[in-house]
């Protein structure tokens, strides 16, 4: 990685990796010509895995380190937020492809396996995104993007008044009901122990945390024994309503609590075969945590296996109908903990009428549970709206903008390393050890929990929150449209979080600006009221609202959440640029073996892009980045107008095909441009090389398509192998290579 580059482009996995071997050349080739570099950095699943074992370098901890330099541009692309079965997928690669990794030890005894474990845990899980997002988020869907959708409204499934389709969520004993909040006056450690309620010794589970002057603290838990009534109270109703029971988590960013309460899910919907068999898969190490599909493999290995099996399947026949993930292969919502994600989940069974799939492969309504309170009712409240009023109108619809609190692993996605499992029953406290204007030994949050809850802390730092704002006030300011601060005064963190909010607000020149502070479904119902009318309502949000939002309001507006302009602006002034809002699409990578056909669309890489060469013509006074930019955005409009995006299907402009047309549109562009004679004259012959060989580079891409390809690895494929099937047009290439 060329640290000082002008501009960072990130090597992920899945189906944005494949589009980066296609696209990055043009990236390349175009901004060398204006004498703008840019390098890559890999944050790959392998690549980080690698470098955990020093087998390779550590490019994220080097990414990370350069957020916080004033001058960088990172264009960051999705990448795997790996729960375990898939970490565990992708050590097997590595180590069959002969690097020398030991295997995820599920129950390390010694000090070496230990060791092991927890190098691969900091790899597991969302290990990316909060790392790089020293800022808060931006996100929305820029104007050519809506008048697109408005023109070329994708198809919403229809939602019927008598729809049975409806959220189930905890009403007592969730993180939601048992949150506790302050606002440490003054930075100092704290600790976090667990008195057993026996009497023993006290257990430390966190020996120091640090904290802020200023910021929010908050500790909450989940009781198992209240989530387990509450699944099996869902597992009969689903059944009792014959509606598709499904369950949605956030199993990789919340990657400690999030895995345990699927596990709860799992062994709510097989309780004889768990009190039967437990035993047994525990010895195995089946846990109900990494889901059925690793339970089902892992049983072809055991004596018993075929007896465990047959229970597992007479249970699931008894039982409710689940909804699927693949009704083809029979993988259903509690196969792979990462398989229904629920920023993406949920909107999704919305934009289809409510629908979900069933074992048959048809679709169905469904009971969708989502055990925690916090956030639960933004869905239950669409859900309302569209059995009340019918699918939103895309042709019609106003737009729901983020500002998303973010920075500093803000709130509940920073809460990892201050989540635990309850070990035994007794009191959880935080307690000063020095500083934070208290002494030594008081107590600040404590909460009574029983073996087996999930207790967390969450911090929320004071800086952001202003920076959040501030980030607000402009937005509102730049679009005229109200904003709206979606906090819920039922919650504690949330009310601390109001008080500074009212704080900062008083410090900005709100004057002639709409912005409200409103309840999560309350807030929900004003944006989509004014949605119907065709009116933006801009929510300012934390940071799950941030992720869920973000999915929820593209995937009802565009059709999907990747067309959307994700700006982080670095605290420090570097610029971080996600592209869209959705993830690595891996449906997208079977697609592309199968039949060589990648329907991955990059809108969100072209948008990242024209941003980040703008910060960068700032940043490292380079005007003729700016120029590139307005380029760029300007094909990227044509694009759109001309409707070049990839299809879905064989035989149409797949995403190599769409990487061609804008290579054409954009040369075309900076051609035409008078702002820099110099590139204008650079690239009139390319414009010209592209535009009499455009017909054949197309007629080559969509050749290429039809039969399967090999790309020699999954999370690791082959860099030459997957370039070739990436850039199958000669002529193509020819052009970009040597211009
Ligand atoms: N910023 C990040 O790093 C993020 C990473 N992730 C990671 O991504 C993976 C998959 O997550 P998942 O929840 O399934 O969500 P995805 O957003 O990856 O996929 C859901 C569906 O959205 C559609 N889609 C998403 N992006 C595009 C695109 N660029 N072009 C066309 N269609 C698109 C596809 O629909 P269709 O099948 O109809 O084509 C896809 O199947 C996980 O590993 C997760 O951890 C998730 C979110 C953000
Ligand atoms: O980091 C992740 O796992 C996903 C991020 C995400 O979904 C988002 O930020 O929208
Ligand atoms: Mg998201």
């Amino acid at each position: 990685m060329a640290e000082r580059s002008d501009v960072i482009y990130t090597w992920t996995d899945e189906a944005p990796m494949l589009a980066t071997h296609s696209f990055l050349p043009i990236v390349q080739a175009f901004s060398r010509a204006a004498g703008v570099t840019v390098a890559t950095a890999d944050i790959s699943l392998a690549g980080r895995v690698l470098a955990a074992f020093n087998l390779g370098p550590d490019e994220l901890g080097v990414l990370g380190a350069l957020t916080k330099e004033p001058d960088t541009t990172i264009i960051k692309l999705p990448n795997v937020s790996a729960s375990l079965p898939q970490l565990k997928a992708a050590i097997a690669e590595l180590q069959a492809a002969g690097y020398d990794l030991p295997s995820y030890p599920d129950s390390p005894r010694t000090a070496q396996e230990r060791a092991a474990r927890a190098r691969y845990d900091a790899v597991k899980g969302s290990a990316v995104n909060p790392v790089l997002r020293e800022g808060n988020s931006d996100r929305r869907a820029p104007a050519a993007v809506k008048a697109y959708a408005r023109s070329h409204p994708h198809s919403m499934g229809e939602w019927s008044p008598t729809s049975r389709t409806r959220v189930a969520t905890m009403s007592a004993g969730d993180f939601r009901h048992n949150e506790r909040s302050v606002i440490i006056p003054e930075e100092g450690t704290l600790q976090i122990r667990l008195r057993p309620a026996n009497g023993a010794e006290p257990l430390l589970l966190r020996k120091e945390l640090a904290v802020t002057a200023g910021e929010v603290l908050d500790a909450t838990f989940m009781s198992a024994a209240a989530l387990d009534a509450f699944l099996a109270e869902q597992v009969a109703a689903a059944q009792a309503d014959d509606v598709l029971l499904s369950v949605h988590l956030k199993a990789t960013m919340m990657k400690v609590s999030d895995p345990i309460i699927f596990g709860h899910a799992v062994r709510a919907v097989l309780p004889q075969t768990f009190a039967r068999f437990g035993g047994l898969l525990d010895q195995e190490g089946l846990r109900a945590e990494d889901g059925l599909g690793a339970i089902l493999a892992g049983l072809e290995q055991v004596p018993e296996g075929p007896q465990v099996r047959e229970a597992i399947e007479a249970e699931l026949a008894a039982g409710p109908r689940i909804s699927m993930v693949d009704s083809e292969r029979g993988v259903t919502n509690l196969h792979v903990p990462s398989d229904v994600i629920i920023d993406a989940s949920m909107p999704a069974m919305i934009r289809g009428g409510g629908k979900l799939w069933d074992a048959s492969g048809a679709k169905a309504d469904t009971l969708a549970v989502i055990p925690d309170s916090s956030y639960a009712g933004v869905y239950q409240a669409v859900i309302e709206d569209c059995k009340a009023n019918g699918a939103l109108d895309p042709r019609t619809m106003g737009s729901v903008p983020n500002v998303g609190l973010m920075a500093r692993k803000a709130e509940e996605y920073g809460s990892h390393d201050k989540t635990f499992l309850v070990p035994v029953a007794g009191t959880v406290e935080v307690v000063v050890v020095d500083g934070v204007d208290a002494a030594p030994g008081t107590v600040l949050l404590s909460h009574e929990v029983a073996a087996g809850d999930i207790w967390r802390a969450c911090q929320t730092q004071n800086a952001p929150v202003r920076d959040w704002v501030h980030l607000a006030v402009t937005r509102a300011r730049a679009t005229g449209a109200p904003a709206v601060f979606w906090l819920d005064p039922q919650r504690a963190h949330d009310r601390a979080l109001t008080v500074l909010v009212e704080r900062y607000l008083g410090e900005e020149d709100t004057t002639g600006l709409d912005l409200r502070v409103l309840d999560p479904v309350a807030a929900t119902r004003l944006s989509l009221e004014r949605a119907r009318r065709g009116e933006d309502t801009i929510s300012v949000t934390g940071n799950v609202l941030r992720d869920y939002n973000t999915d929820l309001f593209p995937i009802l507006e565009l059709g999907t959440s990747a067309k959307m302009l994700s700006v982080v602006p670095l605290m420090n002034g570097g610029g971080l640029y996600e592209t869209g809002a959705g993830g690595s699409a891996p449906k997208h990578v079977r697609q592309l073996l199968e039949e060589n056909y990648l329907r991955w669309d990059s809108l969100g890489e072209f948008l990242a892009l024209a941003e980040a060469l703008r910060h960068v013509a700032q940043v490292r006074s380079k005007p003729s980045a700016a120029v590139l930019a307005d380029a760029l955005d300007a094909a990227t409009a044509r694009l759109l107008e001309e409707d070049r995006s990839p299809a879905r299907r064989l035989g149409a402009v797949d995403n190599r095909g769409s990487h061609a047309w804008l290579a054409l549109y954009w040369a075309q562009a900076l051609a035409q441009q008078t702002a820099d004679a110099a590139l204008a004259q650079h690239f009139a012959p390319v414009a010209r090389a592209l535009e009499e060989t455009n017909e054949q580079v197309q007629a080559e891409l969509v050749e290429a398509q039809g039969h399967p390809v090999e790309i020699g690895g999954y999370y690791r494929p082959d860099h030459a192998l997957t370039a070739a099937v990436m850039r199958p047009s000669a002529t193509f290439n020819q052009i970009i290579d040597t211009f």
